[in-house]
């Protein structure tokens, strides 16, 4: 059986995960994907030089089975594999909202369960990766995904309760701030600025903030009063943001991105 991986259902987040463990040194050779169309298959075959085979074949012959359907496609998926799965293979779930349990309950007893919430920055091994094991799930399999994750950016372990939680903070994070960029260039766009150079400022200053937010070691707070000079502009901005309620408005949108999660299991 060797080490071989296999992702199953290679789409947008398996594609990612893909390219960035081919990128940290793995051989075309140790990976095999699947799919559910001829010509995604081919496609994949062509960019990345590994093996499309089915499912089954998957788990027949996979030691790590690394999941990256949809959430509502995953009982499909896993009456597909139940027949050919042992407890000596790992199953790694990349789907929101899917327990470890929901997975546990539809393969045969006692198959250890990674669950992972990543994000779509693994395209440029800037993700962040949480981890949860399952019931059958201990160290040495936490460690193995763990290993897969870490050359594609940042992973904790965290308990699974909170796996809902991290997937509306930052599996959906990255849009949030793309939201935010979109509206700022409409900003710029209403002040007179050209689209592009609108673009670019805003690009630029979200990249010079996030490297401040991450390498400087200050809190949030202290970087924007910083920014907010007494009697000056940025207060005349965040009064406005805190007229409208934006603080409010993230926390209830994280919430309800929580809160749907929770309802994906059940289809
Ligand atoms: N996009 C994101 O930012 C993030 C997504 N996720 C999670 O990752 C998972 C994948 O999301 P994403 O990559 O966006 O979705 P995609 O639709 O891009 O990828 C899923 C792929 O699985 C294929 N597929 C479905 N059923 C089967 C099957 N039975 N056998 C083989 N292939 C199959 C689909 O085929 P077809 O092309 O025919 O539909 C598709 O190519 C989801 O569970 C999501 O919750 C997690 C974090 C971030
Ligand atoms: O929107 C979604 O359901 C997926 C999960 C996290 C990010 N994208």
């Amino acid at each position: 059986m060797g080490e071989l991986i296999a992702i199953l259902g290679a789409g947008k987040m398996g594609e990612a995960l893909l390219s960035g463990v081919l990128r940290a040194g793995r051989r075309p050779s140790e990976l095999v994907v699947t799919a559910r169309r001829e010509e995604r298959g081919a496609l994949l075959r062509e960019r990345y030089g590994v093996e499309v085979v089915t499912n089954a074949e998957a788990a027949r012959t996979a030691r790590t089975l690394i999941l990256a359907v949809k959430p509502q496609d995953m009982g499909v998926l896993l009456d597909e594999l139940r027949p050919h799965v042992t407890p000596d293979r790992l199953v790694i779930s990349m789907a929101a909202g899917i327990t470890c349990a929901f997975i546990e309950d539809r393969l045969p007893d006692g198959v250890p369960v990674i669950r992972v919430m990543s994000n779509t920055p693994v395209l440029v091994d800037e993700a962040m990766s949480v981890v949860s094991a399952g019931s059958h799930a201990g160290e040495e399999h936490l460690k193995i995904a763990e290993e897969l994750l870490s050359p594609v950016g940042k992973v904790l372990r965290i308990p699974e309760a909170l796996q809902d939680g991290a997937t509306a903070l930052s599996g959906s994070g990255p849009a949030y701030f793309y939201y935010l960029v979109e509206a700022m260039v409409d900003a710029g766009i209403l002040l007179g600025m050209p689209r592009a150079a609108a673009l670019e400022m805003v690009i630029q200053s979200a990249v010079g903030a996030a490297v401040m937010l991450r390498d400087s070691g200050e809190h949030p707070v202290m970087l924007r009063e910083a920014v907010t000079s007494p009697g000056g502009t940025t207060i005349a901005a965040i009064r406005e943001l805190e007229r409208h309620g934006v603080r409010a408005a993230v926390i209830e949108a994280i919430e309800a991105a929580r809160n749907r999660g929770r309802e994906l299991a059940e289809g």
